[in-house]
């Protein structure tokens, strides 16, 4: 360790003529404070000052490079240990450039604090203006700028790349993945430049960068050599990755619905379909190849899918002028099935950038509906209407007699003495007789007649446009054949007979009840005139 005592200050202690005469560059430089505190004669035409008094006032730390603090501030634990660094330092005296090996050592300060004991040994290369500017350059770019020998040893590098690796820092160690540096080392030996980008090691950090490598021979010694630029795209790939994965996640969704997608742009280029798009369509080509396809056409060649073709096309054109979320358009298709369709306009910050057709298939669910509708108005012995779908029935038609002057007429059939049956044969032969009964109903009406099962054994026929004596004829009609009819039961054959009450529907009549009553009314009159047998009321 060099000390002020082991080293006398050249002022204090006359030793100055001494270091003046040396032909070597001595100073002495106070890293914390950045300021000159000794120079010799020769150290002065280094820094390019007349006198060390100069030298000691000047601010150097106003002219200081980032890369150079940091490279001195990586001096100072170093040093304070007592380490030797012999290192090469650029200097610019008079214009031209010197490489000059510098050895530093540990100076203790009259403050007590480390100072930095510079003995120049040798200055190596001198450049001229153009090539100093460009090494000026490299010292400030914040591009990192390294170059190895042709096996991948670190021959020097930039503040910057300095910076980025403290230790030493071989090509296949400046990568995570060493693998990536050797295969890049094997193809420098047959391209000359590549370009990439990779995860490096940064101080022991990964971080992608843009890399551009290239081959080149060394001035000094002609042998190949590599040079490599590199700058941090950390950012930009972090937000590209997210980018990559939020669009994955939304491939998959899309993917994974059952609903047919079309995103078109404003102009109507198709920018994405999915898969259940094309099923629907029955297009065969996969959905990438929709994509940019003019959605004009792709309506028009695909309007005679649907029922009303025209109507499909019109109604698209009429939602894009009104650019409104539509929730909802039913198309029916020519092959049976149901579309829905829905609409959405794609506003990004107010402007209008496209729109989301989405179509569902909902035959199933129409069917099931249709189902559940006819479930809830059928009487499941029969198969006939049921009380329900009878009032509603009813009512519409008593409406019609009261405000369009239409006739109708209303039928009360009740099996006679069914008990007796069920009694005797068993509830399962009665349910025959039930479904005996509405069969000869069904089969022997005309289609604008409705027969309901209202009850356990009673059943109603509405017939619009039938006057109660028709409807009278009708009655005896069925009657007969219900009477001469033959049911198959499990012991014996049987037969069995209706009382039936007819009714005219009247404008008068207040209510469908009145209605119901006067047929309940004539049924019950038939039972008591000793029953198989009609009985009328108006
Ligand atoms: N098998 C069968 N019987 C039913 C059903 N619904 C009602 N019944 C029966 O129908 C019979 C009706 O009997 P009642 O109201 O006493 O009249 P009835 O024996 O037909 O005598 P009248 O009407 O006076 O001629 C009862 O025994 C009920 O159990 C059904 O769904 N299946």
């Amino acid at each position: 360790m060099t000390s002020l005592h082991s080293i006398p200050q050249p002022a204090a202690h006359g030793h100055e003529p001494l270091l003046d005469r040396l032909q070597t560059p001595v100073w002495i430089f106070d890293i914390e404070q950045e300021r000159m505190r000794y120079a010799n004669t020769a150290a002065l035409r280094l820094w390019g000052a007349e006198t060390s008094q100069e030298l000691v006032a000047r601010d150097l730390s106003s002219t200081m490079s980032e890369a150079t603090r940091q490279r001195l501030a990586d001096y100072l634990p170093r040093l304070a240990k007592g380490e030797v660094i012999d290192e090469h330092w650029s200097f610019y005296p008079g214009g031209q450039a010197i490489s000059l090996h510098c050895r530093c050592s540990h100076y203790v300060m009259n403050d007590g604090r480390t100072g930095m004991l510079v003995e120049g040994l040798e200055s190596e290369i001198s450049l001229d203006a153009s090539s100093l500017r460009a090494l000026e350059a490299l010292r400030h770019t914040p591009m990192m700028v390294s170059v190895f020998d042709g096996q991948g040893r670190q021959l020097v590098r930039n503040p910057a790349a300095l910076a980025a690796r403290r230790g030493q820092s071989s090509f296949e160690a400046c990568f995570s993945d060493r693998d990536v540096a050797e295969g890049l080392l094997q193809r420098l030996e047959g391209e000359p430049r590549i370009s990439l980008e990779a995860i490096m090691q940064v101080d022991g950090v990964e971080r992608w960068h843009h890399v551009d490598l290239c081959r080149a021979n060394d001035p000094k010694t002609g042998r190949p050599m590599i040079v490599m630029g590199e700058f941090d795209i950390t950012p930009r790939k972090t937000l590209e990755i997210a980018q990559l994965v939020s669009k994955r996640q939304l491939e998959v969704v899309i993917e994974g619905l059952d609903a047919g997608l079309l995103l078109e742009d404003e102009s109507r280029r198709i920018i994405m379909v999915n898969q259940a798009f094309c099923d629907l369509f029955a297009i065969e080509a996969p959905p990438e190849a929709l994509v940019g396809m003019d959605c004009r056409e792709a309506a028009q060649s695909s309007k005679d899918f649907f029922i009303e073709p025209e109507g499909f096309v019109a109604r698209i054109e009429e939602l894009l002028v009104e650019q409104r979320k539509q929730a909802c358009d039913l198309l029916a298709m020519t092959d049976g099935r149901f579309l829905e369709r829905s609409y959405t306009p794609l506003f990004v910050a107010e402007e209008y950038h496209g729109h989301l057709w989405i179509y569902r298939d909902i035959t199933r669910q129409r069917r099931q509906e249709a189902d559940w509708v006819r479930k809830a108005s059928t009487d499941p012995l029969t198969g006939l209407a049921n009380r329900r779908s009878f009032e509603d029935s009813a009512k519409r038609v008593a409406t019609a007699v009261k405000e369009g002057g239409l006739q109708a007429a209303l039928l009360m059939i009740d099996i006679d003495r069914f008990k007796a049956i069920n009694d005797t044969l068993g509830h399962a032969e009665g349910d025959k007789g039930l479904r005996l009964l509405a069969d000869t109903l069904r089969y022997n009406l005309r289609d604008s007649d409705l027969p309901c099962r209202t009850g356990g054994e009673e059943f109603m026929v509405i017939m619009p446009g039938m006057t109660h004596e028709e409807a009278q004829a009708i009655a005896w009609r069925l009657l007969r054949q219900i009477a001469e009819a033959t049911i198959e039961a499990e012991e014996l054959p049987f037969h069995f007979t209706v009382s039936i009450g007819v009714t005219g529907v009247t404008p008068s009549d207040a209510s469908i009840e009145a209605v119901t009553q006067r047929a309940d009314a004539a049924m019950y009159q038939a039972k008591h005139e000793g029953r198989n047998r009609v009985a009328v009321r108006w």
